[in-house]
């Protein structure tokens, strides 16, 4: 079949590409006509494992282009999928401005019939939106443009096998034959599809994204406790995960959820209760929990040092997560921003994501390109992301480099164990902080 997408973010280039995968023959619309020069030539522009040579490969075997013109990217697709962003507006609603756009550009462009694929993430609704705009910018008044909601859910760092192996394909459809020819699209992937109606699959990504924040949330409140009491959350996330009714995975505690979809995702579903006369104070106290969580490392070290007015800090990791360079609501702004207004001196390392950093973070921060460096003379560290580069390191060159061997874990990558036999001072998230040694008679501050 011919699919054209429309928007080439992680979302419209993985599904262009995954498609072209798949043996379709696919044109990928965007209007950044930097990017599509940069594609063109067979490179992503964003990092993610595992793409750049699925990328190459449907190029070089002709299934896979990528345009700026709606034109030549509409002609003669079975379905056009819309996956351009719908980013925060001001008032913590989703922005349709590009949906919009890429709508009027689709009605203009084509000549015929269409079926238009939202995979975009829009309001309960939206899709009812977009096949007016459509409609009304059809040239010809017999063509008809049929709508689906097809929501994606792939995380980045690990999108390849998210987008292979999904958990479900949701297929929102009120027309039964713009349904079907979606299910069609995906079913070599042979993966369990769900059709439902149209506002229900815009309302389960909603759902979806919400309730895994929910998890984390959660799980780092029960980390706020397990301090205070002396538990340990990570035997509790395991022993809870053991569950089936409660699942092991999003119960990592850490310094909070970060990246271009949790926050503007939560903000939206909260917008849209709000608009319909009700208040979702679950999600509330989701956001809420977030922010404070975002908090927990500068705090950790006030305790700690009393100030760190004048200290060298090494932070390590800037992207919200692993395996990708994006920098969206990360924390590690907001850590870095709390520890240069308490006047701390700042180095940072990240495997990937220094180039895009380097544009969001202020001039004073030391960016290092190589992790011993980084440490080197730091009086301590903080650990932001999770990377496995951090998680394969030797725990002692915190000792070795850093000025007294101090290690504030915001992830909770290494075990208590081994933070013990490396010889350092360990903080972690909803842990006892270990000691080097405990020499009698004296306290945790002097040592
Ligand atoms: N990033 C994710 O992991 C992820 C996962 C699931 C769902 N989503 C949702 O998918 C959507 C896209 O997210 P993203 O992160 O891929 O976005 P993005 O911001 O990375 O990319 C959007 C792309 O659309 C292009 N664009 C803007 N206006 C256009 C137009 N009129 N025509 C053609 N191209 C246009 C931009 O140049 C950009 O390349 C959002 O609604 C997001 O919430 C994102
Ligand atoms: O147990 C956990 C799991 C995640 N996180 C954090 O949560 C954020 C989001 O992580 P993740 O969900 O893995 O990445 P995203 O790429 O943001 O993916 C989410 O958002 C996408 C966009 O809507 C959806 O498609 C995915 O299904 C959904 O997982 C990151 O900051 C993680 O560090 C935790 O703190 N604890």
């Amino acid at each position: 079949m011919k699919a054209a997408v429309a928007g080439t973010g992680y979302v419209g280039l993985f599904t262009g590409v995954i498609l072209s995968e798949l043996g379709h023959s696919v044109i990928c619309i965007d209007t950044d006509r930097g990017k599509v020069a940069l594609m063109d030539m067979g490179q992503p522009p964003i990092h993610e494992p595992g793409l750049a040579p699925m990328m190459k490969k449907n190029l070089e075997a002709g299934r896979l282009c990528f345009t700026t013109d709606y034109e030549e990217g509409c002609k003669g697709a079975d379905a056009i999928f819309i996956a351009v962003g719908t980013p925060e507006d001001k008032n913590g609603r989703a922005d349709l401005r590009f949906v919009r756009e890429a709508c009027m550009s689709i009605g203009r462009a084509v000549t015929s019939d269409v079926t238009v694929v939202t995979k975009s993430t829009v309001p309960v609704g939206t899709n009812d939106l977009i096949k007016d705009w459509i409609n009304f910018e059809l040239r010809d008044s017999s063509f008809e443009a049929s709508v689906v909601s097809n929501p994606e859910f792939l995380r980045q760092g690990s999108a390849v096998h998210d987008s292979l192996y999904a958990d479900r394909v949701i297929i929102g459809a009120d027309d039964q034959n713009a349904g079907d020819l979606v299910e069609a699209l995906y079913f070599p992937l042979n993966l369990p599809v769900i059709r439902t109606d149209i506002r229900s699959a815009e309302m389960i990504k909603y759902a979806s994204n919400a309730f895994l924040a929910m998890k984390i949330s959660f799980i780092n409140e029960i980390a706020q406790l397990s301090e205070r009491i002396g538990a340990d959350v990570e035997e509790v996330a395991a022993g809870m995960g053991k569950d089936e009714r409660i699942g092991s995975r999003f119960l990592q505690a850490g310094i909070g959820y970060g990246g271009s979809c949790f926050p503007k995702d939560t903000k939206a579903l909260k917008g849209m209760a709000g608009d319909m006369g009700y208040s979702f104070k679950l999600l509330d106290a989701v956001e809420q929990v977030n922010m404070q969580q975002q908090t927990v490392l500068v705090e950790k070290a006030l305790n700690r040092f009393g100030s760190v007015d004048g200290l060298r800090v090494t932070v390590l990791g800037l992207s919200f997560k692993p395996n990708t360079d994006d920098m969206r609501e990360a924390p590690s702004v907001v850590i870095i921003n709390q520890l240069l207004a308490l006047g701390a001196h700042v180095s940072a390392y990240d495997p990937a994501a220094a180039a895009k950093a380097k544009n969001i973070l202020p001039s004073s921060v030391r960016l290092v390109h190589e992790l011993e460096l980084s440490l080197y003379n730091s009086d301590f560290v903080f650990l932001v992301t999770d990377w496995a580069e951090f998680k394969r390191m030797d725990l002692r060159k915190v000792k070795w480099y850093t000025k007294q061997g101090i290690l504030f874990d915001g992830r909770n990558i290494f075990s208590s164990e081994e933070a013990r036999q490396a010889g350092i001072e360990y903080h972690s998230i909803g842990r006892p902080v270990i000691y080097p040694q405990i020499v009698r008679g004296q306290t945790p501050h002097n040592l």
